[in-house]
């Protein structure tokens, strides 16, 4: 046994998801278990027998309505010309709402359409029709009727009717028992003391998660290292105990791999490896009759793969139908490839500007579990197909309801801390949310260009006069109509680590042959700034060691500064103070919004602008260092 146990199992197979999925379904199932418990308890559980009614509800016949109970047949004379005297107790009876209507009355009159003569005598102008305003017996409910067939997920109304009728304890089906087990060396229970090479292992408490959602009553089991004899002795226990087993990583290529072969060696595989991007390395197989399902590492690959090989186990144990995303047509800003031959599941960000949605990839990696938190929809690409042009229509699976998208405004450009905090204050001030990328200053122009945001944030210096922004609003948009607004004054400095060890003062610093510097990417207003500086200084960038090292937002550069005590960059002071580090000034610059006219001006750009003007918008703004308002904040309009 031990040869095998380090064989690297590099040859997955590429199987069609719904190929995979449908013989998972053919050669496994979950047993079905019922159990008794409080009707009172049981929203969201399945019926696992029809359910009849013990009692009639209503059980007698009751007044439907507050007013007198009378003899129908005694009534007909009366008229408005003609009313009729009734007396109490022989020709009619006092009834509230509910109340059970005395033998021989078959009518109920309202109290409004009553004149009272006296306590003892009423006068009426209207025969009453027999059985009006009253509910008979089992005008709701009969007794022996099929209130629910079996397999009927329970909703808070249905308990009303239950206890109505009678069903005090009820039959369900029990939820399946769901093992979890996370697998790897470098796993670690969630803490704040990391060291490198440590994993927080979260996956776990998503396929929970998931799997409760789903019905299932998840274990989530201790992590087992990557040692053939753990995992085959954790995955036994577990499918003894267990309907259903997902065991988390190890699925891939790398040496210690075993979840394929360890099923194999105690059960059946049936599928490795099916034809996904990402997700690719799933393991399909059973232990004695329990379904086993390999889930791979990566969090995305993982989310995903539970839905397409737990999900449908427990559909099918429930008899329930998965349930299908429902789907927005839009237009993507960008191109997007995909690979022949397998199906491609691409996270989207999602916007509606101009009555039109639109919609751009995400990041691709699937260990990017904020790619998954942040995505709007979710593109399925089929095998056959190889990707989608830019501006072609298509398909989009909602994660997000389609409201909450249609009233999201769109920010794309330059990356800014106070975007974070806008984002909060309009989601206080005007329960509308903010979807923020960092493209940086002159792909977020572009934006507004191809009307693919609401708002763009540009710091954009013209080496040539000084001024930021305006030169270039009017060269890339030389016929829009569109609102440069001034709004933060910033600094940007020089990022080191804490205590400065590497004594950079001055951008001259950047050339010492110990300092390892951190870029911005092209396009970014502080790179731009850095170029602008390094040639006022007649400083070459081949001078700058680092360069070419490109990241996409401040704090992602002040991340990569602490790091290393050799890295430095610039950035705004804020992203510095975030992470503990010292800031060198060098500029103060303008960072402004840019949007249509049409925009700015319609309702929805009001929003934003009073939430910009708002006291809370400013005083948060006033808790940072480096940052202030700009005092002038009239909007300077441009037009062809
Ligand atoms: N040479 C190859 N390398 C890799 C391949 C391949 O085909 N050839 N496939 C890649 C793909 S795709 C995926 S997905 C991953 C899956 O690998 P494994 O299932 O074997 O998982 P690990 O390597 O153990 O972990 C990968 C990664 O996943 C994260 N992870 C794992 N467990 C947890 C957890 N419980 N909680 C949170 N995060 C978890 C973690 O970032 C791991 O580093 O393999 C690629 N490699
Ligand atoms: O297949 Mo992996 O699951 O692409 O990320």
């Amino acid at each position: 046994m031990n040869g095998r146990k380090n064989k690297r199992t590099i040859y997955l197979e590429d199987k069609p998801r719904q190929q995979a999925q449908q013989e998972l379904l053919e050669q496994c199932s979950i047993e079905r278990n019922v159990e008794y418990i409080a009707s009172q308890k049981a929203v969201g559980r399945v019926t696992a027998f029809p359910i009849y009614a013990s009692l009639s509800m209503p059980h007698y016949h009751a007044s439907a309505m507050d007013g007198i109970a009378v003899r129908a047949d005694q009534t007909k004379s009366a008229h408005e010309q003609q009313p009729l005297l009734l007396k109490k107790g022989d020709d009619f009876v006092f009834v509230d709402t509910g109340d059970p209507i005395p033998d021989g009355f078959n009518a109920v009159i309202m109290i409004e359409h009553v004149n009272e003569v006296d306590t003892d005598t009423m006068q009426i102008i209207e025969p009453a029709t027999p059985w009006q305003h009253i509910r008979p017996v089992g005008e709701d409910v009969t007794y022996g009727e099929m209130l629910f067939p079996q397999d009927h997920e329970l909703r808070s109304i249905d308990l009303g009717a239950l206890l109505a009728a009678g069903i005090i304890e009820i039959p369900v089906l029990k939820r399946p028992t769901v093992s979890i087990i996370p697998t790897g060396n470098e796993l670690v229970y969630p803490t704040l003391d990391v060291s490198p090479g440590d994993i927080i292992e979260f996956n776990g408490t998503v396929f929970a998660s998931q799997v409760e959602e789903w019905g299932g009553c998840a274990k989530l089991q201790d992590i087992a290292v990557d040692d053939w004899e753990a995992i085959s002795e954790s995955l036994m226990k577990a499918s003894r105990e267990s309907d259903v087993v997902i065991i988390n990583a190890g699925s891939s290529a790398g040496s210690k791999d075993y979840t394929a072969q360890v099923i194999n060696e105690l059960g059946t595989v049936y599928t490795h490896g099916v034809a996904t991007r990402p997700g690719k390395p799933v393991v399909i197989g059973e232990i004695d009759s329990t379904p086993i399902i390999g889930v791979p590492g990566y969090p995305v690959s993982a989310y995903l793969a539970m839905e397409w090989f737990v999900r449908p186990l427990l559909c099918q144990y429930y008899g329930k139908k998965e349930p299908k995303r429902n789907t927005v047509r839009v237009k993507l800003g960008r191109r997007i490839v995909s690979t022949m031959g397998a199906e491609d599941f691409v996270r989207m960000n999602i916007g509606y500007v101009n009555g039109q949605f639109i919609a751009n990839p995400l990041t691709r990696a699937a260990g990017v579990t904020m790619s998954l938190v942040r995505a709007d929809g979710l593109l399925v690409i089929p095998p056959e197909q190889l990707g989608y042009e830019q501006g072609e229509e298509v398909d989009v699976e909602l994660l997000r309801p389609l409201p909450e998208i249609e009233s999201t405004f769109m920010f794309s450009g330059s990356h800014d801390l106070m975007i974070d905090i806008l984002r909060s204050c309009l989601r206080k001030e005007h329960q509308r949310d903010l979807s923020i990328s960092h493209t940086g200053s002159m792909s977020g122009i572009l934006a507004i260009k191809n009307e693919e945001a609401h708002i763009s944030g540009v710091h954009l210096l013209d080496p040539a006069t000084g001024i930021y922004n305006e030169t270039y609003v009017k060269q890339m948009l030389p016929d829009q109509d569109v609102v440069l607004l001034p709004f933060l004054k910033r600094e940007q400095g020089l990022i080191v680590n804490a205590g400065n060890p590497l004594g950079v003062e001055t951008i001259h610093d950047l050339t010492n042959a110990s300092v390892q510097y951190i870029n911005r990417q092209r396009g970014a207003g502080t790179r731009i700034l850095l170029d602008h500086l390094l040639k006022y200084e007649k400083i070459d960038v081949e001078e700058v060691n680092g360069y070419e090292r490109e990241m996409f937002t401040h704090l992602s550069v002040a991340a990569e500064v602490r790091s290393d005590q050799h890295n430095v960059g610039l950035g705004i002071r804020a992203a510095a103070d975030a992470m503990g580090l010292d800031f060198i000034p060098v500029a103060e610059e303008n960072y402004d919004l840019l949007m249509t006219r049409a925009f700015y001006e319609s309702e929805s750009g009001q929003e934003l602008i009073n939430t910009i003007e708002s006291e809370s918008f400013r005083q948060q703004v006033n808790q940072f260092d480096g940052y202030r308002l700009s005092e002038d904040r009239e909007p300077r309009f441009y037009r062809s």
